[in-house]
């Protein structure tokens, strides 16, 4: 556990974070589409060729809505840093993602976000982190997204009293992406391969974590190799149930949540389960050679009709 003696949670909900800016282009936006499998299986997916290529000379790339995860990149220049908490950040894991879609992304853009720490939990063995980005297209001033990412920080709990935990959050306690998972046959399955050298291809579109490419890192993290970004994850599962209940359709996708259970090697089949529930789509995703579940969560829908 790390000496976290000096670290004063109720100081750390307090704390201000730097506004940050970020831009993107269409080229990022289709190396970000073939970073989570677009039209990898087939090169002319009548789905997908449009987040990576002008198709039948359509104007501008299409922009895959969990992109909306990159323009948290930047948040943060000197990592997860809250004043006196300490950390080791090679055992830093990824453990949630809630994104709000308001308006479909332009295919470039500049970015103003606006950052926060929405949660901030001892767990004992480890600490966790919600940090929110508010993203405003700067041209408009229009809010485009909001994300909340969380991090699992192994070892750095400890920091409150074992009898009274210090736990914090902001936000209404139905985004939490932690679903129940239907005991009825799912209403749809989608089974994708990634690469082995997913990871390596993923990386490019801004998270250079060495944890995804570097073996003896991944060995000191506690993995017998790299393992794959839990957001190449969420976006091959996301892309599932564009494919699957919104008939290529991804403007319908309004908000997402996800939480990693467990991690995923490059090279491995992963199988997504769906649910409809009202307006939401309940996923969860598994990797077919070990029969583990990695990851679960919801997607909302609008203009999901009877005829599905
Ligand atoms: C400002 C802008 C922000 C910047 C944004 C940057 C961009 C985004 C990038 C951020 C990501 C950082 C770098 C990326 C890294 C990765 O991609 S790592 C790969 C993806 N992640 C994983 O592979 C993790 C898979 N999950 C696990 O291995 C395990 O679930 C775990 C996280 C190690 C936890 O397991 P375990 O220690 O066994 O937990 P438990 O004992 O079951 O539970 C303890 C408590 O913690 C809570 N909890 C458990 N899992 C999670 C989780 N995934 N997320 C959140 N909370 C979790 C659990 O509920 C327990 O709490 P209590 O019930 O209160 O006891």
């Amino acid at each position: 556990m790390a000496d976290t003696s000096e670290f004063d949670p109720n100081l750390a909900i307090s704390h201000n974070f730097p506004d940050s800016t970020y831009s993107y282009t269409e080229r990022d936006v289709a190396l970000y589409a073939l970073g989570i499998g677009a039209c990898a299986s087939n090169a002319v997916d009548q789905d997908e060729l449009k987040y990576v290529y002008h198709e039948d000379g359509q104007q501008f790339i299409k922009v895959l809505p969990t992109f909306a995860a990159l323009l948290t990149l930047e948040s943060l220049p000197n990592g997860f840093d809250l004043p006196g908490l300490q950390y080791d950040p090679r055992l830093l894991l990824h453990g949630q993602q809630y994104i709000e879609l308001y308006k479909p992304f332009p295919s470039s853009c500049h970015i103003q976000n606006k950052v926060s720490l929405a949660g901030l939990h001892d767990k004992g063995k480890a600490a966790i982190l919600e940090i929110e980005t508010k993203s405003y297209e700067k041209e408009s001033g229009d809010l485009l997204c909001m994300n909340r990412t969380t991090v699992y920080l192994r070892g750095a709990g400890g920091f409150s009293k074992s009898s009274k935990p210090f736990s914090y959050s902001n936000y209404p306690p139905n985004q939490t992406p932690a679903v129940k998972i239907p005991e009825s046959k799912p209403f749809a399955v989608f089974e994708d391969r990634t690469h082995p050298s997913q990871a390596l291809l993923y990386r490019l579109s801004g998270d250079y974590n060495p944890l995804h490419s570097d073996p003896m890192f991944a060995k000191v993290a506690g993995f017998s190799q790299p393992i794959l970004h839990g957001l190449c994850t969420l976006g091959f599962a996301v892309r599932a149930i564009i494919k699957s209940i919104c008939k290529g359709d991804s403007d319908r996708i309004k908000s997402i949540t996800g939480r990693f259970l467990l991690h995923v090697y490059p090279g491995e089949t992963l199988v997504t389960e769906m649910w409809l529930e009202g307006s939401r789509v309940i996923y969860r995703t598994l990797v077919k050679e070990r029969k583990r579940t990695v990851l679960s969560g919801s997607v909302g829908l609008s203009g999901l009709n009877s005829s599905l």
